[in-house]
C-alpha cells in the first residue's frame, strides 16, 4: 500500500507537471486518509503543500430511493476552492463506477475544476459506467461474488487490503448500517 501510494504521487505530479493548482478530495471513508497520505508523499517529493479536502456523495447516490442514507459523510472543500483547479478524486475501491459517478455529480454543485482525475488504492473492474482511473495502486481481479476491503489505520486502527467472500456491494456508500 505504502509503494503504491508513493507512486501515486509520483503519478500526479509527473502529470500535472509538479504540484501547481492541484487538489485532493478523498471520498469519504476511506479516500480522506489516502488522499492525505499521498499529499504527504507530494510534499515530500516536491516540498508542496497540496490542499486536501473531502467529498460526500451520499444524497448524490442514483440508488438513494432504493437504499435508505445513511447519515451524512464529511464534506470539507479547501479553502483554494475546486474553481479552476485540477482536482484529482481519492478513493480506496473503484468498482462499479457508481460512487465516482456521484462524485462528479457532488463536485459539480460546489464548483468548476480545470481537470478532474480519479486515484484509486483498487481497481477490481465490474464497471457499470465509462469511468475509469487515472491513477491506480493495484489491478486486483475479483469475482462480482467477492468483496475487496481495504483498512486503513486512521479508520480502522490497523491496515489491511484483503479479498472476502460477501456481497460486492454496488451500491453501498449512503445505506444504512
Ligand atoms: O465503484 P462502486 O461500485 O461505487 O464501489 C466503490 C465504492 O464502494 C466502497 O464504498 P462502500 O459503499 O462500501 O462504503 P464505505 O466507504 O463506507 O466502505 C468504496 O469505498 C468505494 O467508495
Ligand atoms: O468489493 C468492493 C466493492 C465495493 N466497494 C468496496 O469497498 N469493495
Amino acid at each position: 500500500m505504502a509503494r503504491s501510494l508513493t507512486r501515486i504521487g509520483h503519478e500526479i505530479l509527473e502529470r500535472n507537471r509538479g504540484a501547481e493548482d492541484l487538489v485532493l478530495l478523498g471520498v469519504p471513508s476511506r479516500g480522506v486518509p489516502l488522499a492525505q497520505r499521498i499529499a504527504a508523499r507530494i510534499a515530500a517529493v516536491e516540498g508542496v503543500e497540496v490542499p486536501v479536502g473531502s467529498l460526500d456523495i451520499t444524497f448524490y447516490r442514483d440508488d438513494l430511493r432504493k437504499n435508505p442514507a445513511r447519515g451524512p459523510q464529511h464534506t470539507e472543500i479547501p479553502p483554494v476552492g475546486i474553481d479552476g483547479k485540477t482536482v484529482v478524486l481519492v478513493d480506496d475501491v473503484l468498482y462499479s463506477g457508481r460512487t465516482v459517478r456521484a462524485a462528479l455529480d457532488a463536485m459539480n454543485d460546489l464548483g468548476r475544476p480545470d481537470v478532474v482525475r480519479l486515484a484509486v488504492l483498487v481497481d477490481r473492474g465490474h464497471r457499470e459506467l465509462p469511468i475509469r482511473a487515472d491513477h491506480v495502486g493495484k489491478n486486483l481481479p475479483s469475482a462480482r461474488s467477492e468483496r475487496v476491503m481495504v483498512r486503513l489505520a486512521e479508520t480502522d486502527g490497523y491496515e489491511e487490503v484483503r479479498i472476502a467472500e460477501g456481497p460486492s456491494n454496488v451500491g453501498r456508500k449512503g445505506e444504512q448500517a
